[in-house]
C-alpha cells in the first residue's frame, strides 16, 4: 500500500505523507474528531507517541494493534478518562484535550468499555432508564419526566434488538444481549461519537453476528461516528470503513480495511504477533 500524495498517516488532506506509513481518504467532509501529537506517558513510559488520527463525521473507524499498543490508552484520552501529556483532542471543532467527562458527554462522546458494566439487579429498562434521566439532567427535555424517560429508553432498546427482554433484570441476560444493553445505555446519551472497546470480547462465536448486526445498524441508521477497537479482524474488516493501527504507542497508518491487510507492515506487526 504506497503513501497516497497529499495526505498524511492520520488520512488528512493537504499535509505530506511520512514515508513508510500508511493513508487513507474518506472523502466526507466534516472532522469529527481530530487528534494532533497526541501522547500519553507514565514515568519514562511512552504508552502513546505522537498519535495523528483525523475521523471525517460519520465514518466508522476500525483500531487494531497488537495487546498493549495503546488502543485503550488511546480512547481513555479521547473520553476523559486520563489526562494526555501531549498533543490535543478536539472533537466537531472543539478542543477537549484536557475537558472533563461530562464536558465531552454533552459533546456527544459516548463511550462502552471491555468489561460489562450494568445495574444487574434493575431490569433492563431501568438501567436505560436511569442513563436517559442522567443524560437530561436537570433540564426540561422531553424525556426528562419519567414517562417520557421511559419511552426514550425503550426506543434505544428496540434500536439495539432487546426490547422484548425490556422487564428482565439485566443480572439475568445473556452476555450478548448484556453487550446490546450496554450499548442501549450508551445511545440513552446521544452520542455523536461512539468509542467501542472490545464490543465482542467474551461473546460466543454464534452472537456475534447479531452483535456486528446491531452496530451496523446504529452507526447507519443514526449517523453516528463509530471508532471501534476490536481483536476480531473479521468483524473489523466487516464493518469500518477505514482501519487505524497502532503498534507501540504509535499510529502506524490509516486506511482501507483492504489496504490495511495487505501491508506488509500491519501483517508483521499485528497479525503476525496477535493471531
Ligand atoms: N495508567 C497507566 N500506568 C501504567 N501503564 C499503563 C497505564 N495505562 C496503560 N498502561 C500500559 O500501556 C500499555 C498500553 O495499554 P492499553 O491498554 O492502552 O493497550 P491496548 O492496545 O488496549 O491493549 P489490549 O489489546 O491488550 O487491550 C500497556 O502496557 C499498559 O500496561
Amino acid at each position: 500500500m504506497g503513501a497516497r500524495a497529499g495526505q498524511d498517516a492520520a488520512g488528512r488532506p493537504g499535509r505530506p505523507a511520512r514515508g513508510g506509513e500508511l493513508t487513507a481518504s474518506s472523502g466526507r467532509t466534516g472532522t469529527a474528531l481530530e487528534v494532533e501529537g497526541l501522547c500519553f506517558a507514565v514515568g519514562g513510559a511512552r504508552i502513546l507517541d505522537q498519535v495523528e488520527l483525523s475521523v471525517p463525521a460519520g465514518e466508522f473507524l476500525g483500531v487494531i494493534g497488537p495487546n498493549g499498543a495503546g488502543k485503550t490508552t488511546l480512547f481513555n484520552c479521547v473520553s476523559g478518562l486520563v489526562s494526555p501529556t501531549g498533543g490535543s483532542i478536539r472533537v466537531d471543532g472543539h478542543d477537549l484535550t484536557h475537558a472533563p467527562v461530562h464536558q465531552r458527554a454533552r459533546r456527544g462522546v459516548g463511550r462502552t468499555f471491555q468489561t460489562s458494566s450494568v445495574f444487574p439487579a434493575l431490569s433492563a429498562l431501568e438501567n436505560v432508564r436511569l442513563a436517559v434521566q442522567a443524560h437530561s439532567g436537570g433540564s426540561l427535555r422531553l424525556w426528562g419526566s419519567t414517562r417520557g424517560s421511559v419511552r426514550r429508553a425503550a426506543e434505544c432498546l428496540d434500536q439495539v434488538r432487546l426490547g422484548r427482554r425490556a422487564e428482565h433484570p439485566a443480572g439475568s441476560l445473556s452476555h450478548g444481549d448484556k453487550r446490546k444493553l450496554e450499548l442501549a445505555i450508551v445511545l440513552a446519551t446521544e452520542p455523536r461519537l461512539l468509542l467501542l472497546d472490545e464490543p465482542m470480547a467474551g461473546l460466543g462465536v454464534e452472537d456475534v453476528p447479531e452483535l456486528v448486526a446491531v452496530i451496523r445498524d446504529l452507526h447507519r441508521g443514526h449517523g453516528i461516528t463509530v471508532l471501534m477497537v476490536e481483536h476480531h479482524i473479521e468483524v473489523v474488516l466487516g464493518l469500518a470503513d477505514r482501519v487505524a493501527v497502532l503498534h507501540h504507542g504509535r499510529m502506524v497508518g490509516v486506511d482501507t480495511p483492504s489496504a490495511v491487510m495487505e501491508d506488509p507492515l500491519v501483517q508483521s506487526a499485528y497479525l503476525g504477533e496477535a493471531l
